[in-house]
C-alpha cells in the first residue's frame, strides 16, 4: 500500500509510540488526525509537525478514548476534514494496576470502540482500510506484576484476530492487525517504574529485565508498524517486536480463519 495521499487517525498520539507512528505516516506522505487526552502536548506536537510537513497535513483533536461521544466525534471530524479514512491505529493505553478499571476502559474499551468506528467508515469505502491495534508482548505472555494490563493486551489480540476473520468472511475490504512491542523507552514505562505502591518490586525486576534485553526505541517500533500498515497480504497477523530478534509474525496453535471460514 502506497501511503501517499492516504488519511490516518492515531489515538494516544501526543507522545511515545503514538507520536512515532504519526511521524512515520507523515514521512510517507499520509495526512494524519492526532487524537489525545493531553491537550497541551497534542497542540504543541501539531505545531512541531506544521513546521516540517505543513499545517494541512495534520489535525489535532482533543479526545479521551473512554468517551463514546468524543471518540465518535473525532472519527467523524477526521472524515469531514480529509474526506476519507484509510488507516486507524488504536494506540492509547495506560498501565495502572491500582486503578485497574480505568486500565480496562482505556486499553480495551477504547480499542474496541475505535475498531468499530473505523470499520463503519472503512467498509463503505471502495478502497477499504487498515486498522492496527497496539497490544504488547504482555498480550502474548503474562507480566506477573501487571495482571490487569496483561488481560487488556490479551483481549486486544483476541478481539483483533476475531474481527480480522469476520472482516474476511464479510468481504468488508478492511484489514486488521495487532502490534506487540516488548519494553519501549516511553513515559508509560517510566510511570510504572515510578509507581509508588508497585515501585519496589516492579522497579527492580523491570530495570533488571531492561538491562538484560534492552528497551526498544520508538523508531524501531514505528518501522514494524509501517510494515503492518503497508503489507496488504497479512490480514489478522499479529506482529511481535523485541530488541533482540526484531519484528516477527506470531505463529498461533489455532488458526481462527481455518476454524471459522466457510469452505
Ligand atoms: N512503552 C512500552 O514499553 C510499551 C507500550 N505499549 C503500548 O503502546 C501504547 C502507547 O504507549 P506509550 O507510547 O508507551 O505510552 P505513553 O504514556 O508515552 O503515551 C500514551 C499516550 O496516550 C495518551 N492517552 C492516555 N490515556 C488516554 C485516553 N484515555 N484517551 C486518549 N489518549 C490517552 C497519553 O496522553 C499519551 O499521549 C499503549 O497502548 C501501551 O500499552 C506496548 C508495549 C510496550
Ligand atoms: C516484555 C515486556 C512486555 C511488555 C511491555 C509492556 O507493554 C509495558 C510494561 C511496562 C512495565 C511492566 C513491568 C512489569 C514487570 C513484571 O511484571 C515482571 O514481573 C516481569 C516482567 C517481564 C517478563 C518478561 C521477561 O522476562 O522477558
Amino acid at each position: 500500500m502506497d501511503l501517499n495521499g492516504k488519511v490516518a487517525l492515531v489515538t494516544g498520539s501526543a507522545q511515545g509510540l503514538g507520536r512515532a507512528f504519526v511521524e512515520i505516516l507523515l514521512k510517507n506522505g499520509a495526512k494524519v488526525s492526532l487524537l489525545d487526552v493531553n491537550v497541551p502536548k497534542g497542540e504543541e506536537l501539531k505545531a512541531v509537525f506544521d513546521q516540517t510537513y505543513g499545517p494541512e497535513q495534520t489535525i489535532f483533536i482533543p479526545c479521551d478514548v473512554t468517551s463514546e461521544v468524543q471518540l465518535k466525534d473525532a472519527f467523524h471530524k477526521t472524515k469531514e476534514k480529509f474526506g476519507k479514512l484509510d488507516i486507524v491505529c488504536n494506540n492509547a493505553g495506560i498501565a495502572n494496576e491500582q486503578d485497574w478499571e480505568k486500565t480496562i476502559t482505556v486499553n480495551l474499551n477504547g480499542v474496541i470502540r475505535g475498531t468499530y468506528l473505523a470499520m463503519e467508515i472503512m467498509k463503505q469505502q471502495k478502497e477499504g482500510g487498515v486498522i492496527v491495534n497496539t497490544a504488547s508482548v504482555a498480550g502474548l505472555e503474562p507480566l506477573t506484576l501487571m495482571p490487569v494490563y496483561t488481560a487488556t493486551k490479551h483481549g486486544i489480540i483476541g478481539f483483533t484476530r476475531a474481527m480480522a476473520t469476520a472482516s474476511t468472511i464479510c468481504k468488508s475490504g478492511v484489514r486488521l492487525n495487532a502490534l506487540c512491542p516488548a519494553f519501549v523507552q516511553t513515559n508509560l514505562l517510566d510511570s510504572v517504574i515510578d509507581d509508588d505502591q508497585l515501585a519496589g518490586v516492579v522497579k527492580t525486576m523491570t530495570i533488571d529485565i531492561m538491562k538484560r534485553i534492552g528497551p526498544l526505541n520508538v523508531s524501531e517500533v514505528a518501522e514494524a508498524f509501517l510494515q503492518l500498515v503497508t503489507d496488504e497480504s497479512k490480514n489478522g497477523a499479529i506482529m511481535k517486536i523485541e530488541k533482540q530478534g526484531g519484528a516477527n509474525y506470531v505463529q498461533f496453535q489455532f488458526n481462527t480463519e481455518l476454524k471459522t471460514a466457510p469452505k
